[in-house]
């Protein structure tokens, strides 16, 4: 039986909620053993098609990797990012957008980045069926808006700010929030405060649960080092490494070897 919402909910307050994104159904399947939730995230973007920010993403790049991360695994919840531009407008909007999303990938429930605006959608879904995860704190689908990827709630109003957004997005009934980029503190409180259990990016160990860009924690994704992942392997190097050596090999002739070949014709009867 795969992870349910409900169940994730029910980790509160209990043994942490463990969840790392995935693209693809290979890494989806090597992940899923290990993980509890597996968020298909719009940071596929910048790590996948290399575009500068998650705003070109779109619903028929979510669906194609969302269905690929769900054939991959059997075990953990999947969750996918409805990307930007495909919610915002109107409940009714979002609404249609995160069925065909559901109906096309097979997944358990969606993520909207947003706060207190957001909260009435976010109602609009659970009454509907569609569990949400919300997300609060750094939203990088707003990056114009706010002038880059800093962390938020340095400041007490901004701190206070980051909290209605969360207590909204959990009243509203929000299975789960994703509480990214905020101080130590704050993510405390927030936790503390909201009967959602809080999933951490760059939010310190005072959350119900973590998440992490799996390509980040791997070294594959070698450009981005922000303080708040942990390298967990070092990939991009072994790429690079293999990469040279079959090049070496071509080069020289050393492969393929005899090993590598389907042997010698022989003689028709
Ligand atoms: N590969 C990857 N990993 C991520 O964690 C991630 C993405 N992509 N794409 C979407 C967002 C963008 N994220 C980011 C990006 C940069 C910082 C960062 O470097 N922040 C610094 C400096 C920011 C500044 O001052 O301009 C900070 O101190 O907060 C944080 C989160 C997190 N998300
Ligand atoms: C890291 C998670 C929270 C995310 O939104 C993403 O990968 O897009
Ligand atoms: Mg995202």
């Amino acid at each position: 039986m795969r992870v349910s919402c409900p169940e994730l909910t029910a980790r509160k307050g209990g043994e942490p909620i463990v969840c790392l994104t995935a693209y693809t159904a290979p890494m989806a399947q090597l992940l899923d053993p290990h993980v509890d939730l597996l968020m298909v995230g719009d940071s596929l973007g910048m790590v996948l098609y290399g575009f500068d920010s998650t705003l070109p993403v779109t619903m028929d790049m979510m669906i194609a990797h969302g269905a690929a991360v769900r054939r991959g695994s059997q075990h953990a919840c999947i969750v996918i990012d409805l990307p930007f531009g495909s919610y915002q407008e109107s409940a009714e909007q979002a609404y249609r957008n995160a069925v065909r999303m559901m109906q096309e990938t097979g997944c358990s429930a969606v993520k909207m980045e947003g706060g207190r605006d957001l909260a009435p959608t976010v109602e609009f879904f659970v009454k509907r069926g569609i569990p949400v995860m919300g997300h609060v704190g750094l939203m990088p689908q707003s990056v114009n808006v706010q002038g880059g990827y800093r962390a938020r709630g340095r400041a007490t109003d901004e701190a206070a700010a980051v909290m209605a957004d969360a207590i909204a997005i959990s009243e509203a009934g929000a299975f789960a929030i994703v509480v990214e980029g905020v101080m130590e503190q704050l993510a405390e409180a927030i936790t503390a405060r909201v009967a959602a259990p809080t999933i951490g990016i760059g939010a310190s160990a005072g959350c119900d649960g973590q998440v992490l860009v799996v390509d980040d924690m791997l070294g594959l994704f070698s450009s981005f080092r922000p303080r708040f992942v942990k390298r967990y392997a070092e990939l991009g190097e072994t790429v690079s490494e293999a990469a040279q050596a079959y090049a070496a090999d071509v080069r020289s002739r050393r492969f393929p070897g005899p090993e590598h070949i389907f042997g010698s014709i022989k003689k028709s009867s």
